[in-house]
């Protein structure tokens, strides 16, 4: 496993359109390459303006939309179409703006959805679902939460521990309490692992994620893609790494 590499960028406006741009890319090579696309989507402020940012580039043009599968690295375990389901806002920032295929948008289980209000049954099934799908994910997006939280993997929660593909999360710090988050060996099967981080309040949890840090203090220490992991920062975000060029060129 290689050591992630750090790019930090003048602000999240930046951030934003690089990440973007870096995302459409690799979409459309891995559709070059294999057919078909996958990532895993996060919420969040700089997650969902990354996708905003998406849908404002004409790059976006460059994917085949049809041939990408959706899916999410983590929900809040509220009801479809609650604005603060992770997937209200991903739909609402670019994918109701392209022609996804319905089929590949895979939505996490909401408590109105076939398993009502069991997120274990829920995070199962979404397991399955994935796995199903030859469980390979091209590119994880992951916010990074104040906490050093990633997805729905809280510091000292259960879930971090968690075997199988994604798990139930009861009593998470940040609300809603219940969600349902894709495990760490799902996340770190992926190829390549995007941590997104802007703003002052995440430096603390940016230095902590490239430093070694204990994985349960510090979940983002844990999370490291196959083949490559990026931590995509604002110059704020990393303000607290020694030597860190915020020059905002990588
Ligand atoms: O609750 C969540 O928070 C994190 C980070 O959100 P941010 O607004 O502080 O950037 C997000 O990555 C995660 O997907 C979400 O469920």
């Amino acid at each position: 496993m290689t050591p992630p590499s750090v790019l930090v960028h003048r602000d999240q406006g930046v951030l934003a359109a690089a990440a973007a741009a870096r995302l459409v890319t690799r979409i459309a090579d891995a559709q070059a390459e294999r057919g078909a696309a996958s990532v895993a989507l996060t919420g969040g402020g700089v997650g969902t303006a990354v996708l905003a940012a998406v849908a404002a580039s004409d790059a976006r043009d460059a994917v085949d939309w049809t041939r990408l599968d959706v899916w999410w690295g983590d929900e809040r375990f509220l009801p479809t179409g609650d604005p603060e389901r992770n997937e209200t806002g991903a739909r609402a920032a670019l994918l109701d703006h392209v022609p996804v295929d319905p089929a590949r948008v895979h939505a996490m289980p909401a408590p109105d959805g076939p398993d009502g209000d069991d997120p274990e049954a829920a995070a199962a099934r979404y397991g399955a679902e994935l796995a199903g799908a030859g469980g390979r994910l091209d590119v994880v997006l992951l916010g990074v939460g104040p906490d050093a939280h990633v997805a729905s993997l809280f510091p000292h929660m259960p879930g971090l521990d968690a075997d199988g593909t994604a798990v139930a999360v009861h009593g998470a710090p940040k609300p809603p309490p219940t969600r349902v988050s894709l495990t760490f060996g799902t996340l770190n099967s992926a190829d390549e692992v995007w941590v997104l981080a802007a703003g002052e309040s995440k430096a603390e949890a940016v230095r902590l994620g490239l430093s070694g840090a204990d994985v349960a203090a510090a979940p983002v220490a844990g999370v490291r893609g196959r083949n490559r992991t990026l931590f995509l920062l604002d110059r704020s975000a990393a303000a607290k790494l020694p030597g860190a060029d915020t020059s905002g060129r990588p």
